[in-house]
């Protein structure tokens, strides 16, 4: 089992170029199949869940041709089934993108219950209403879900809950729906947006992603188009988070300031300074920072997928800080080990209440689940003393050469497999 090793304790410096982001990556991959052209993509992350739904769109018929790390063509033409087994998608979430995708273009499809991180329940009823509305079947059998229609029919929708995973789902399968549908209470992140353009690049017509209404309009067939995936905002907030805890400055490459906003807001608050470019953004953080309140809401509000890293810099900030969780009910579980390393944490429900400690002690710790991991990395970084981080299989579903990112910041952090390797690194570092 591979783990991270690192010793902490300087301010990580330099620029770093962040990849596309995982999570439209995964939706715009699944949709790709809705054409039986070839559809190019560009920009894609190099992480272990897109590897993962490839080759699951690839075990039901669709030809994937990798032109290089980042680029990938798919054609769905030759798909022979619309069955994906658990096997292949247990370890992620975002399979269930394959439901809409499938049954918007085959009016069919089965796909086991996803898996993903375990931060919470993680209901798809929403998903299910959605299909349901356009006129599908659906049940639950086996682990499996299956939706089928004879055709599907433009719907007018409320979600009862915010949902990235419904809102896109339900949109890809109403793209090619007879008639108009309209979603209401929908989610507004970027990646919504970003499926939302791809769609429209292959000949889709929705109108209104970024709003709370997105309104589609069916068409009978998609096109081949190419298409280059948004920067991922949480790649580039772990990156901006590990300047802030380490007291270091660190420039992210390739972004869009626009979708970072909530996460420099609370960087400012906290005391650092936050420059925007085009396309970049500088933090920098010279002095122990001050504590906040955080909540962690749906776009444009905090999002939970940065309560980790922000979670660790708290743990170090002067004061009390207070981090309310309000998407998912399982994310609190980094502070555990957090407090391994000498974080003082009190959580209570959705709320945790953090005192700053001037300085965490190195500690082995385990990453509980994606984002917790890479927090626990940042943890280290800022530590001195030698920190090991067990169970990086989590942190490589989202990160793509997360060490030699940081490593390229100045971070001394290694990948080790053995108690040899761990040892060679302590002599190394001295
Ligand atoms: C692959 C992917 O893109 N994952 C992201 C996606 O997950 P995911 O799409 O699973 O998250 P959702 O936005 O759907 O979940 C938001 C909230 O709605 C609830 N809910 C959701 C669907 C449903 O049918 N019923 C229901 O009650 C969830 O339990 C949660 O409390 O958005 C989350 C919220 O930004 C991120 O943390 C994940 O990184
Ligand atoms: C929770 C995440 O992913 P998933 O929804 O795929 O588990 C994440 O990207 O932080």
């Amino acid at each position: 089992m591979e783990q991270y090793i690192i010793k902490g304790g300087s301010p990580l410096v330099g620029e770093v170029e962040i990849g596309g982001a995982k999570n439209a990556a995964l939706a715009i991959l699944a949709a790709a199949i809705m054409t039986d052209e070839t559809v190019t993509i560009d920009n894609l992350p190099d992480v272990n869940d897109i590897n993962v739904l490839l080759e699951a769109m690839e075990g039901i018929g669709a030809q994937i041709q990798r032109v290089d790390r980042h680029t990938v063509k798919i054609n769905g033409s030759t798909i022979g089934d619309f069955s994906i087994d658990y096997d292949y998608i247990k370890k992620i979430r975002a399979s269930y993108y394959l439901l809409g995708a499938l049954l918007g273009k085959y009016n069919k499809a089965e796909v086991a219950l996803p898996g993903g991180c375990n931060i919470g329940s993680r209901p798809i009823d929403q998903h299910l209403k959605g299909f349901r509305a356009l006129g599908a079947e659906v049940e639950i059998e086996h682990g499996k879900i299956l939706a089928e229609a004879e055709t599907l029919k433009g719907t007018h929708l409320y979600f009862d809950v915010v949902s990235v995973g419904a809102t896109i789902n339900v949109m890809m399968a109403a793209a090619m729906a007879d008639g108009l549908t309209i979603l209401e209470n929908v989610a507004k992140e970027p990646h919504v947006v970003d499926v939302a353009n791809f769609l429209n690049s292959m000949g889709a017509n929705i109108k209104g992603a970024g709003t709370d209404v997105i309104k589609i309009r069916g068409v009978q067939k998609l096109h081949k188009t190419e298409y280059s995936i948004i920067p991922d905002q949480i790649e580039a907030g772990t990156f901006m988070f590990a300047a802030a805890a380490t007291k270091g400055d660190i420039t992210v490459l390739n972004v869009i300031p626009k979708h970072l906003e909530a996460t420099i807001s609370k960087l400012e608050e906290m005391g650092c300074q936050v420059e925007e470019f085009d396309d970049a953004v500088r933090v920098v953080a010279n002095k122990r920072l001050k504590s906040t309140q955080v909540k962690t809401l749906p776009y444009p509000g905090f999002p939970t997928d940065m309560q980790p890293q922000i979670g660790v810099t708290l743990a170090l900030s002067k004061g009390t800080s207070i981090i309310t969780e309000s998407i998912f009910e399982n994310r609190f579980k980094y502070l555990d080990e957090l407090a391994r390393m000498g974080a003082v944490i009190k959580v209570e429900g959705n709320s945790a209440t953090i005192e700053g400690v001037e300085k965490f002690s190195g500690a082995r710790v385990s990453a509980p689940d994606l984002r917790a991991g890479a927090a626990l990395v940042i943890a280290g970084l800022a530590t001195d003393g030698i920190t090991i981080v067990d169970d990086i299989v989590y942190i490589q579903r989202g990160y793509e050469q997360f060490e030699k990112k940081l490593q390229g910041l100045g971070a001394m952090i290694e990948k080790v497999a053995s108690e040899k390797e761990i040892q060679k690194f302590k002599l190394k570092v001295g």
